[in-house]
């Protein structure tokens, strides 16, 4: 079997070897006839499946993509030609989430404001949603919930409208896929009307997809006033972002919420598996016999541990300003995808094993994701 795969993609031979021959590919430059006498293809987010890249697909069965967002795939053109699709849903939810917390817990420190005084408005409360409302308990910090499909079958939390989302909350976070058109249709869901109706002072973080915030409207939102903080992760028409928008925005990443080293690898593992599935095969590899132990894995608490220490422990894991530093000081000179392609090495809070003091610590740090230890004698 040809197995043919993003270059940016990790563990695939690791994976895949004993299936066929692995091949790799630039993912933004996906040609057909680099598909000619593929058996399965495994993408990433920047490539684009349609019928004119499947043009001289004779032999492909499996695509895979190893991310959840699957707006680059035409998926009526793949079931058109019987080839088998899947997506990686949930793999590197944990790591938007926690994207989602160090930026917050920057932004308490630069603006000197409690987490605790902050109500935070998800929009979309699915795989990433979710996690995140749950660290945001964790802290103390209140919520707002708006997903009006999970709210027809969720009745654990109050779910509010998007009006009313914007209105009231201080942050607010979209964690929606990219769905183009219909009556469903997320792009744009803030644009130059519903920008007038978010309070002063709001936080807007985007770590879904570009399109979701009109990024025109956004730029002339924040050159005529100062009282909005935008963080974007995502861009419309990456690679070639505004730029002018890059330097108006508190914190920019170029697409890398989800790049932990744990949700990647459990993108490429979620593949292995469906391939696995299609071909008869028994899976060999677990995601445990790759990931490398974590430079700094355990630290020990005191009592004195308080609300400021945890944006230190937070920082500690992974800090956003590293990446903004990053994409601001290099983008012009090696580009979006060279930033992306070398992301330094980051790790999920669960890579770092916690001594607490205190059962109360010890509940917190869990739910926030961290991974605690055992220790006698808690308080
Ligand atoms: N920046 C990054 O690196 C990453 C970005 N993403 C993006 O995040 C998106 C969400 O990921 P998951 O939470 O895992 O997906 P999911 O499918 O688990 O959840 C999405 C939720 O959004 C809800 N939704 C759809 N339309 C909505 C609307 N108009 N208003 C409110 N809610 C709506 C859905 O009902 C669903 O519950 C992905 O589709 C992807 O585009 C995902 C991973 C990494
Ligand atoms: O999973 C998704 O959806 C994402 O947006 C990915 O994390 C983006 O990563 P790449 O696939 O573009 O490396």
């Amino acid at each position: 079997m040809k197995i043919l795969a993003d270059q940016n993609m990790p563990l695939v031979e690791a994976y895949f070897s004993h299936l066929g021959d692995v091949e790799r590919f630039d993912g933004r430059h996906l040609k057909p006839e680099q598909l000619h006498d593929v058996d399965a293809l495994l993408i990433r987010s920047v490539t684009t499946i349609n019928d004119a890249v499947l043009a001289k697909a004779n032999k492909l069965k499996f695509i895979g993509t190893a991310t959840i967002g699957m707006d680059h795939v035409d998926e009526a053109c793949l079931e058109a030609r019987n080839i088998r699709f899947t997506n990686a849903p949930g793999c590197n939810a944990v790591a938007v989430a926690e994207y989602v917390i160090s930026t917050l817990c920057a932004l308490a420190q630069q603006q000197h404001f409690a987490l605790a005084d902050k109500v935070v408005g998800i929009v979309g409360v699915g795989n990433i949603g979710s996690r995140l409302h749950k660290k945001l308990t964790a802290l103390g910090i209140k919520t707002l919930l708006c997903d009006p499909f999970v709210a027809q079958t969720e009745s654990e939390y109050p779910f509010v409208s998007y009006e009313t989302l914007l209105a009231q909350a201080d942050v607010i976070s979209f964690h929606v896929p990219l769905v183009k058109d219909g009556p469903f249709s997320t792009r744009h869901l803030l644009n130059e009307t519903t920008l007038k109706s978010i309070k002063d002072n709001a936080i807007v973080i985007n770590a879904s997809r570009g399109d979701v915030i009109d990024n025109q409207a956004l730029l002339a939102h924040l050159e005529q006033e100062n009282t909005l903080t935008a963080v974007l992760d995502v861009w419309e028409n990456e690679p070639n972002i505004a730029k002018s928008l890059l330097q108006l925005v508190k914190f920019g990443s170029v697409h890398i919420a989800g790049h932990t080293l744990e949700g990647k690898a459990r993108g490429t593992e979620m593949l292995y598996h469906a391939l696995c599935q299609l071909t008869g095969d028994l899976p060999r590899y677990q995601l445990s016999d790759f990931l490398p132990t974590p430079a700094i894995s355990h630290i020990k608490i005191t009592e004195t541990f308080c609300a400021s220490d945890i944006i230190n422990l937070v920082h500690s894991v992974y800090d956003v300003r590293r990446d903004h530093g990053l994409m601001t000081q290099l983008l012009d000179l090696k580009g979006f995808d060279y930033l992306r392609k070398h992301y330094p090495t980051r790790r999920e809070f669960s890579a770092l094993t916690i001594e607490c003091a205190t059962t109360s610590q010890a509940q917190m740090l869990e739910q926030l994701g961290f991974n605690i230890g055992t220790r006698k004698n808690l308080i």
